[in-house]
């Protein structure tokens, strides 16, 4: 007994009130931080304890694995040995497992298989060949998106065909559909969407096993709710139908999974659903401090459509959120890391507290290196690590080769990469030929195109359309070979990808292309540099770097390290201090949901969920350029949401960056008084406008003495164009960051008057 007043104690009255209601659906409604995850975990535990509900008929869904598993150690804590009995899983676990007994019933035996992406996206593209279409007019990816959209709610093949009636591709994919699904059953094999979607149909089908499981589970409680999609529900729904002891729990203004077919109106369908449900809201914030929870309330505020409700903490006030301004990610990294490191040297924070999150993958790159960098142990949630990326390591291995062209390892990458005709048959032929010569295979390569150009009989017998192949691969690695000992390494690097075919190969792949294709233009911006080394060691110096960041695998795991981690993934965690990087227009919120209003709400929203993972320190960082945009790395304004938050909740932290960088690029830190001035109107507040104007005389500390011609307010900055003297010429800057002084008209350097 004592053991369950401590599981109450701990919860305020109407946490209390959730945990006391054991019967019937309830629904709780309420905010980040507000103890909802902790009455789930405390509602278990009572129910063990208090009413000696076996723990073998609780079912818990949470949204990712990691969650599971933090409930699960929460329940350790709280159920003790009883937790092992207790199913606590993601949707999709909790129906592969039950596939695996019940699979016979709908024709899958116990060893199905789960295809991965690429998997789906092979059979998608056999089943448009089957159905006759040509993949170039109907992308594979676009057409196994509609496909999932239909399997998320709930539709078969012949379901799709009747809604898709009058809208031809939605017709088209229908039918490959139908192939597809022949596909999956003739391989014993099912898609992810299909573990919920075929579970959902078991059940529909065989009313038998579906009373099992009802019988078993008692008790359903299902965590983030406002992230279900229809399978979801309708499980969800089949599960609890007969004892309706149901209880989710969610916050709409925390959903952010609208592009996975999730669908908050879930929640306002309970109500209906369940016209017996208690509906509980809790109002009080445990998490954050109060200037970090009214920042964040401040932002969510800007969207329209919201189901009020109430949230306030009786936490500290806690230091202002801080915003800080770098002069590109890199830089932005190197804050961050010299923060961190500050926060763990004269405050009592540790690494492990310490999380940056971030709006897409791509971002992680520059984290990590600043932190491999600083010696700083970090763990990245998800994603693969930045330099093992497939198109990162095709177009390293290429630039390798052409390094050291005796390193077969290497050319066996990239002889396929783009695929050109080069098959494994001729390979291995060319290979023994090489070993027997005690030569490379490059080597034995160019002997055979010497051969070839001297009309003479090829060293070895290969099929002829394989000698023209790799005479031509020949070429191309000599020539890049030439550029490499002359030119700047980005130079190289563009040459390459256009010549070797890399670039049209990412470029059209079906596989994310603009993400691919973006974190190679990113790792075109970490070559820049290295261009002011003399060739080809510059490329040295690249490569060393590339091999030294991927070698580090081994502290994933460490515990006392920072995370990094996306702000999708963030969800439902929570962190002593949370910085979030790349608050820019066009990333957060991202360039594709800026056409319709109810994608930049959803944007907020992951913006709103970021800050809400915090509990002490937040930390908003944006950068005035970013190379993964392109590699010219393009001015970026200031997020939008950064105006949203109330102004008197920020100040500015200008905090110093441990990076070790050369910068050849203007740089923050010039002392000139129209520096403060930009400064003061590149804040967060709409600009107060420029303190230059047209025509006045400038001096800039690299460029030399010259003439205002343009001054343009930005959204964040103030960019003026400046002609210079000495044939320097006209120059973009950005007022905040360019090291500029205004002359007085004496010193006018006789531009004027143009
Ligand atoms: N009554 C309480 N007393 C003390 N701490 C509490 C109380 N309720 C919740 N907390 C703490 O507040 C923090 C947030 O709780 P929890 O993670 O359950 O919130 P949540 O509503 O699930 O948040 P989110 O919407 O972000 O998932 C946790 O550290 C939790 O232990
Ligand atoms: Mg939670």
């Amino acid at each position: 007994m004592t053991q369950v007043a401590n599981l109450l104690e701990g919860l305020n009255p109407a946490q209390r009130e959730a945990v006391e209601t054991v019967d019937g659906p309830l629904l709780i409604i309420a905010g980040p931080g507000s103890g909802k995850t902790r009455v789930i975990t405390h509602r278990i535990a009572y129910l063990v304890q208090e009413y000696g509900v076996s723990p073998y008929s609780i079912l818990a869904m949470t949204f990712t694995n990691k969650a599971a598993r933090e409930m699960t150690d929460r329940l350790g804590r709280l159920a003790g040995p009883h937790a092992g009995a207790l199913t606590v899983g993601t949707f999709h676990s909790f129906c592969a497992r039950l596939l695996r007994i019940e699979g016979d019933f709908i024709g899958l035996s116990r060893n199905y298989s789960i295809f991965d992406d690429d998997d789906q996206i092979s059979a998608i593209k056999q089943c448009l060949g089957q159905a006759d279409y040509d993949p170039k007019r109907y992308p594979p990816r676009a057409v196994l998106s509609a496909i999932s959209r239909a399997k998320n709610v709930l539709q078969d093949s012949q379901a799709m065909a009747r809604d898709a009636a009058g809208y031809y591709f939605e017709e088209v994919c229908a039918r490959v559909y139908r192939h597809y699904e022949e596909l999956l059953a003739r391989n014993n094999a099912v898609d992810f969407d299909d573990l919920l979607l075929r579970t959902v149909q078991l059940f529909r089908e065989y009313p038998v096993v579906l009373q099992r499981y009802q019988d078993r589970y008692g008790y359903l409680m299902v965590d983030e709710f406002q992230d279900t999609n229809v399978a979801q529900y309708q499980l969800s729904r089949q599960l609890s139908q007969g004892h309706q002891n149901f209880c989710v729990v969610g916050d709409p203004d925390q959903s952010i999974y609208s592009w996975r077919s999730a669908d908050v109106r879930n929640i306002l369908n309970f109500k209906n659903d369940y016209p017996r449900a208690k509906v509980i809201s809790l109002g009080q914030n445990y998490r954050s401090t109060a200037n970090i929870l009214n920042a964040a309330k401040g932002l969510i505020e800007s969207n329209g459509k919201r189901l009020d409700h109430q949230l306030f903490t009786d936490n500290s006030t806690g230091q202002p959120v801080r915003v800080d301004e770098a002069y590109d990610e890199d830089e932005e990294a190197g804050k961050v890391i010299g923060e961190i490191k500050r926060l763990t040297r004269e405050e009592s924070f540790k690494l492990g507290d310490c999380a940056v999150m971030y709006r897409v993958n791509a971002q992680s790159r520059a984290m990590e290196e600043a932190c491999l960098q600083q010696g700083v142990k970090y763990r990245l949630v998800g994603g693969t690590r930045f330099y093992q990326r497939k198109e990162i390591r095709d177009l390293t291995a290429y630039l390798r080769l052409v390094y050291n062209q005796q390193d077969d390892q290497t050319l066996a990458r990239v002889v396929s990469v783009p695929p050109r005709g080069l098959g494994a048959k001729s390979m291995q032929q060319l290979g023994e030929w090489a070993t027997g010569r005690g030569v490379s295979t490059f080597d034995a390569m160019r002997e055979i195109t010497l051969a070839s150009r001297n009309k003479q009989p090829s060293p070895v017998s290969l099929p002829s359309r394989a000698a023209s192949s790799i005479a031509k691969f020949v070429d191309l690695i000599e020539r890049l070979v030439a550029i490499s000992r002359e030119a700047e390494v980005v130079k190289l690097i563009d040459v390459l990808l256009s010549e070797s075919g890399l670039q049209k190969h990412i470029q059209e792949s079906d596989e994310r292309p603009e993400e691919r294709w973006e974190n190679v233009m990113d790792f075109r911006g970490i070559a820049q540099e290295f261009n002011a080394e003399t060739p080809p060691d510059g490329l040295g110096s690249l490569l060393e770097r590339t091999s030294l960041v991927s070698q580090v695998d081994d502290l994933e795991d460490a515990e006392d390290s920072i995370t990094l981690i996306t702000l999708h993934q963030a969800k439902g965690l929570e962190f002593p201090v949370v910085f979030i990087v790349g608050m820019e227009e066009g990333l957060l919120p991202h360039s594709r949901s800026l056409d319709s209003e109810e994608q930049t709400e959803e944007e907020r929203r992951l913006c709103y969920v970021g800050m809400t993972r915090a509990e002490q320190r937040l930390y908003l960082m944006r950068a005035f350029r970013r190379n993964f945009r392109g590699g010219s790395g393009g001015p970026a304004a200031a997020s939008r949401f950064l105006r949203e938050i109330p102004e008197d909740l920020l100040v500015p932290a200008a905090l110093s960056s441990t990076a070790a960088r050369t910068v050849t690029s203007p740089q923050p830190g010039g002392g000139s008084s129209i520096r403060a001035a930009a400064l003061a109107a590149a804040s967060v507040a709409p600009s107060s406008g420029p303190a230059l104007k047209v025509g006045d005389p400038v001096r800039h500390r690299a460029f030399g003495d010259g003439i205002v011609m343009a001054c343009e307010v930005t959204a964040s900055d103030v960019e003026v164009t400046v002609e210079f003297a000495g044939g320097v010429g006209a120059k973009r800057l950005l007022l905040s960051f360019a090291p500029l002084e205004k002359l007085s008209d004496s010193e006018d350097p006789g531009l004027g008057g143009r």
